[in-house]
């Protein structure tokens, strides 16, 4: 097993008297694609929160390598390399879906908001945003305002701003909530091929049990904030705990 790119290490949160993540202690590898699972409530999304600095832990840590994440806003982390994909809020949507990716792209290389640069510097950021683009199967919509996307291209263009930011850990929370079955096949072979890089570690937060046989190597499941299982998706699909816990309560294959 490579050393873990990402380890949480008793993390917890409340929220006045609510334990809404319990100590959870996880490490996850580069290569691997982990999905979360679990009851509604179970803590899923505010593991995630806390993960991508959104929320700060009353106790525990976030390590990335040798980096203590814990205390860092969530700009911070994504600079350390964690990437989560959000509906839309790193959008501009009067922008071309070509601009959009590019300022990705710029945002990554440290350029910030200078206006004034040289030309082959321009055209080298537009060539990267193109790779995207083309990556993502958005070169059709390349020059249409990011707001005048569909849904599902939309969602496709979240996830090329994701990748043009070159994070080692991969946050998608849902990723297919609210597509089009026939658009949730292309945002789900972007994440399988974004899985395929052995240098990336992808977390995935998901009801739908279609999407989950279909991308995890790996699932673990919380419930009531804490870890309750953790393995092969065979295994703990099968196990005893979780169909009481988590599949007797929540099973209906909402795809
Ligand atoms: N900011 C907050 N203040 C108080 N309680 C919160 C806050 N955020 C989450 N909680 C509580 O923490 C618990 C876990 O919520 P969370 O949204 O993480 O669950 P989840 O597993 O993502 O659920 P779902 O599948 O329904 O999205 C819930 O009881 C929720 O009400």
């Amino acid at each position: 097993m490579p050393t873990p790119s990402l380890i949480t290490r008793d993390l917890t949160i409340r929220f006045g008297g609510h334990v809404a993540v319990n100590q959870v202690s996880c490490a996850f590898h580069p290569g691997e694609l982990t999905v979360i699972v679990g009851p509604n409530g179970a803590g899923k999304t505010t593991y995630f929160n806390l993960i991508s600095g959104q929320l700060t832990a009353t106790s525990g840590q976030v390590l990335k390598g040798e980096v203590d994440l814990t205390r860092m806003a969530p700009s911070a982390r994504a600079r350390q390399g964690v990437g989560r994909a959000f509906q839309l809020t790193n959008l501009f949507p009067q922008l071309t879906v070509l601009e959009n990716i590019r300022l990705a792209v710029q945002a990554r290389e440290g350029d910030g908001w200078r206006l004034l640069r040289p030309v082959r510097r321009f055209t080298k950021l537009t060539q990267d945003a193109e790779h995207y683009l083309e990556a993502t199967r958005l070169s059709r919509v390349a020059h249409l305002p990011a707001a005048a996307l569909p849904h599902g291209d939309q969602r496709k263009l979240e996830v090329a701003l994701l990748m043009a930011m070159e994070p080692d850990i991969y946050m998608f929370d849902e990723p297919t909530a609210g597509m089009s079955l026939d658009h949730a096949p292309d945002v789900l072979d972007l994440i399988a091929q974004i899985k395929s890089d052995p240098s990336k570690t992808v977390l995935l937060v998901e009801h739908k049990m279609d999407v989950v046989r279909a991308l995890a190597d790996r699932i673990i499941v919380l419930h009531n904030g804490e870890l309750l299982a953790d393995g092969a998706p065979a295994e703990v699909m099968d196990s005893q705990i979780v169909r009481d816990v988590y599949l007797g309560t929540a099973t209906e294959e909402t795809a």
